[in-house]
């Protein structure tokens, strides 16, 4: 059975963030990803990790001004200075958490820049952030998101996230295959894992199209997290979902050690 890592930006949101680190670890889980740590104290963080016996397998860069729309930097023309001081402060947190994989937003295309103006950028910010990271073992992860969640937003499909990993050719840029946004954009998830596996980094997991516990909808988990044993992954699975209700009470479809 895969490794489940609880996402702690949209489980256990029934207490504070600060406060989901220890029900995530009475819930029985080993590792934790999560969106943006940056409101919280990085030494609170590690803390948090180590009185609960939890290891943070991922986060995310700054996204920019979340509040404003963005959703990234990385492919923001003129935005390359702030992109990198990003970079900068997400490694500041990895390196103290110990966190080996981070996620970098890609941005939404913004009106009158041009598409391939856009991925120009974000291929050049790639590029260096994966540089940066790799000094430190960091690997880059790479997630292709829908447009129904995010409307403009650069990188949609498995396929082109692959294709700019190859182009770019960095060992530690892998891409990220969220199975909600994979399936809502081509479906295909077997075979798409099976024949991307080697350049997969880190996967998530929630139902479609509700994006609630993988326990229902139109994706058949049993039979994906049994297609990820056959073929030896051995990354994380993260649990990117929205609870239907309370977190512990939807956590049937877990095996028993996380
Ligand atoms: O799938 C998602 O939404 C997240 O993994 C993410 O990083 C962007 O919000
Ligand atoms: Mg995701």
């Amino acid at each position: 059975m895969p490794k489940f890592a609880a996402n702690l930006t949209m489980m256990f949101n029934e207490v504070p963030f600060l406060q989901r680190f220890a029900a995530a670890a009475k819930a029985g889980f080993t590792a934790v990803e999560f969106l943006f740590p940056y409101e919280s104290d990085v030494q609170q963080l590690a803390r948090c990790l180590s009185e609960n016996h939890l290891q943070n397998v991922l986060f995310n860069l700054p996204p920019g001004d979340w509040l404003a729309g963005e959703r990234g930097l990385a492919a923001l023309p003129g935005r390359e200075e702030e992109f990198k001081a990003s970079v900068a402060l997400a490694l500041e947190y990895a390196r103290v958490l110990g966190t080996p994989r981070l996620h970098v937003m890609a941005g939404i295309v913004p009106d009158g820049i041009s598409r391939p103006h856009c991925l120009e950028t974000y291929c050049k910010n790639i590029d260096y952030a994966a540089k940066e990271l790799g000094q430190y073992g960091i690997d880059l992860m790479i997630e292709p998101i829908n447009p129904r969640d995010m409307p403009g937003y650069l990188l949609n499909s498995q396929a082109e996230a692959h294709a700019i990993r190859k182009m770019l050719g960095r060992d530690n840029l892998k891409v990220q295959m969220d199975f909600y946004h994979a399936q809502i954009v081509e479906g295909d998830l077997s075979t798409s894992l099976t024949n991307n596996l080697d350049g997969i980094g880190h996967i998530q997991i929630a139902s479609v199209p509700a994006r609630n516990e993988p326990d229902d909808g139109e994706i058949n988990y049993p039979y994906l997290f049994a297609l990820l044993d056959k073929l030896g992954y051995q990354g994380w699975v993260g649990c990117e979902y929205r609870p239907r209700g309370k977190t512990e009470d939807g956590l049937g479809w877990l095996p028993k050690s996380v």
